[in-house]
């Protein structure tokens, strides 16, 4: 594999990780390594949002999902400093790697980013990497290594919330026994999907309903009620509840270069992630596309 990063440092730091990923678990490879408490302003316990994701690529749906987040927490809490970590994985819970390769996601994690701190002038953001597939896993890490005080809010669609919940990753134990501790010291904001590869093992009809329906404990007991509490649904934007990155990934595996784009494919391209990202995937694309195997 032909490794190419637009962004040196990160690169290097990306490959150190490969190299010691079994031992490191978690490494930072844009913004500081460490978040501590804001002095500055006297708040001791700033809020991290975590949007976890495979970036395969990044999307207006993940840039919908931490600004309504952002917007939702900095009206609750005016004073706390709020931190977003974007956070790729390199070993999923369920699905092996496939193209695009990890330095050319984490280079789109970049660009992301960075549009996301020119967009909202009090936001601080970081790109990490992990080996955790699982969110609790995901959380011991993050608290060891980055961020051991104040709230963490994972920010997830609605089919991911759903997938956290199911007994199949926790065999031979309970959701309600592994996730204990874990739901006891997070928090969830969860942006409202639709069933995009229409797995009919999910029911998306009652996401609005979904923490409601927790409470009254309609998911016992297999999701404890108490746990309903820990839930945000964030309405999403109807122009972005389809967006997903496997229709990007298909409507982008046959461009190569720029002349295989015409206004057509561009203009859909556009409503569904942001320009820089769009020139980033076909610069990087000249002789195949880097979704090709
Ligand atoms: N359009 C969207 N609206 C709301 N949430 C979304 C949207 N797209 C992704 N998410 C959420 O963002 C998180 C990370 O998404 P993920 O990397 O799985 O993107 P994806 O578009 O679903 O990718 P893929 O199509 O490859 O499965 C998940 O919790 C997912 O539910
Ligand atoms: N039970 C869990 O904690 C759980 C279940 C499914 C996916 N995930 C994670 O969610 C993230 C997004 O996954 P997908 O790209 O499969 O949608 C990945 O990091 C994946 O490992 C976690």
């Amino acid at each position: 594999m032909e490794l190419t990063s637009g962004f040196t440092s990160c690169l290097q730091k990306y490959l150190d990780f490969e190299i010691n990923k079994n031992t490191q678990e978690f490494t930072i490879v844009e913004g500081n390594d460490r978040i501590l408490p804001d002095e500055e302003s006297g708040e001791k316990n700033p809020i991290l949002l975590v949007l976890d994701s495979s970036f395969n690529p990044p999307h207006w749906g993940h840039y919908t999902l931490i600004k309504k987040s952002y917007e939702y927490y900095s009206q609750s809490y005016p004073n706390k400093k709020i931190h977003v970590l974007l956070l790729l994985s390199v070993q999923n819970a369920d699905k092996e790697a496939k193209p695009a390769s990890f330095d050319k996601r984490m280079d789109m994690m970049c660009i992301m980013s960075r549009l996301l701190n020119k967009n909202f002038e009090s936001l601080s953001t970081y790109v990490g990497l992990t080996i955790f597939g699982k969110f609790v896993d995901k959380d011991s890490i993050i608290r060891k290594k980055f961020f051991n005080q104040g709230v963490i809010v994972y920010l997830v669609g609605f089919d991911t919330i759903i997938r956290i919940f199911d007994p199949k990753y926790y065999i031979p134990q309970a959701p309600a026994v592994v996730l204990q501790h874990f739901m006891k010291n997070v928090e969830f904001c969860c942006l409202t999907r639709s069933n995009v590869n229409d797995n009919e093992s999910e029911d998306f009809t009652n996401q609005s309903t979904y923490s409601q329906d927790i409470l009254q404990g309609k998911y016992e007991p297999l999701i404890p009620k108490e746990w309903g509490h820990k839930i945000n649904i964030l309405s999403n934007n109807p122009k972005y509840i389809n967006v997903s990155s496997s229709k990007i990934r298909k409507l982008m595996v046959p461009l190569h270069g720029t002349k295989s784009l015409n206004e057509e494919i561009l203009n859909d391209l556009k409503k569904q992630l942001p320009n820089q990202i769009i020139e980033y995937i076909i610069q990087s694309s000249e002789s195949k596309s880097i979704f090709s195997a």
